[in-house]
C-alpha cells in the first residue's frame, strides 16, 4: 500500500495572500485527513513565504494520520521537530532562497554531517527519511548513515514523463530497489500529479508513502478538494 500525504503549503499560500486567516490551514488539513489524505506534509521554509512555523505548531495536535514535516535541518528545524514531533522529518537540502526543491542530497559527500544529524532527530522519537535524487549509491549512504526511508526527487520523472516514460521511469526502479535491498523504506514527491502517478506506483509497487502538493491543490481547484484526494487515491491503486 502507497500512502498519500498531502501537502498543504499552497493553501498557505493562499491564506497569506490577503494576511488573515482564508482558507484556515488546521481546518485544511482536517478535512484532507476526512477526504482520505493518509497523512500531512508541510515543508516550512525560513521566509515562511507559505507555511509558518506556528503553522507547525498548531497542527501537531490536529493532525491524525502521519506528521511529515520537511526541510533544511538548521536549529529552528530542530525546535520545530522537538516540539511537534511529527511520525516523520524529511531533510531536504535546499538553500533558503529557492524557488522550490530542485535537487536531493549528495549523501556520500555530507555523510558524517547527515548521520549525525540523523541520529539527533531519531532520538527525538521521529523517522528519518533523505530526500535523494534517483541514484543508486545516494540511496545507499543514506541507509548506510542512519536513515529510515528515503525520498526520491521525481521532478526528473515527471518532466521527462510525456516523452518517454519507460526511460523515465527507469532510474527510480534502480534506485527503489537499492532502498530495498539495503532494508530501508521508500517515499516519493515533487511535481507528482493525476498523469504521472499511477505508472510510477506501478513500476514501484513497494513504495511507502508519496507527499504531493502544487499539482492536487491545483486539481482541487476544477474537482474539488474531496473529489481530488479520492482521485489521487485511486491512482495509487490502479494495479
Ligand atoms: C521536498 C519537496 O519536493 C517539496 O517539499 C516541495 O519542494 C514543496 O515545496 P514548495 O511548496 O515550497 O515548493
Ligand atoms: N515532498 C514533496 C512534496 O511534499 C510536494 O511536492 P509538490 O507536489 O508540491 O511538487
Amino acid at each position: 500500500m502507497t500512502r498519500l500525504s498531502v501537502n498543504i503549503n499552497k493553501i498557505a499560500t493562499l491564506r497569506n495572500a490577503r494576511g488573515g486567516n482564508n482558507p484556515h490551514v488546521v481546518q485544511v488539513a482536517k478535512d484532507c485527513e476526512h477526504f482520505g489524505a493518509e497523512g500531512i506534509t508541510v515543508h516550512p521554509r525560513p521566509d515562511e513565504r507559505h507555511i509558518r512555523y506556528q503553522d507547525v505548531v498548531d497542527l501537531k495536535d490536529v493532525v491524525t494520520t502521519e506528521f511529515n514535516i520537511e526541510g533544511y535541518p538548521d536549529e529552528r528545524f530542530f525546535e520545530l521537530i522537538a516540539l511537534a514531533k511529527p511520525a516523520q522529518a524529511t531533510l531536504v537540502p535546499d538553500g533558503p532562497d529557492v524557488l522550490t526543491s530542485n535537487a536531493g542530497w549528495n549523501t556520500v559527500a555530507h555523510f558524517d554531517y547527515l548521520k549525525e544529524i540523523t541520529s539527533r532527530l531519531k532520538a527525538l522519537g521521529t523517522r528519518v527519511s533523505i530526500f535523494v535524487d534517483p541514484d543508486t549509491q545516494m540511496v545507499e549512504h543514506a541507509a548506510k548513515l542512519g536513515a529510515d526511508r528515503v525520498e526520491l526527487y521525481t521532478e526528473p520523472y515527471a518532466a521527462q514523463y510525456h516523452q518517454n516514460r519507460e526511460a523515465a521511469v527507469a532510474p527510480y526502479i534502480k534506485a527503489a530497489e537499492a532502498a530495498k535491498a539495503h532494508g530501508i523504506g521508500l517515499n516519493a514527491g515533487h511535481d507528482l500529479d493525476l498523469h504521472n502517478l499511477a505508472y510510477l506506483r506501478q513500476n514501484i509497487p513497494w513504495l511507502d508513502e508519496v507527499s504531493i502538493g502544487h499539482a492536487l491543490i491545483c486539481d482541487a481547484l476544477y474537482y474539488g478538494l474531496e473529489n481530488t484526494i479520492q482521485m489521487y487515491r485511486r491512482q495509487l491503486e490502479l494495479i
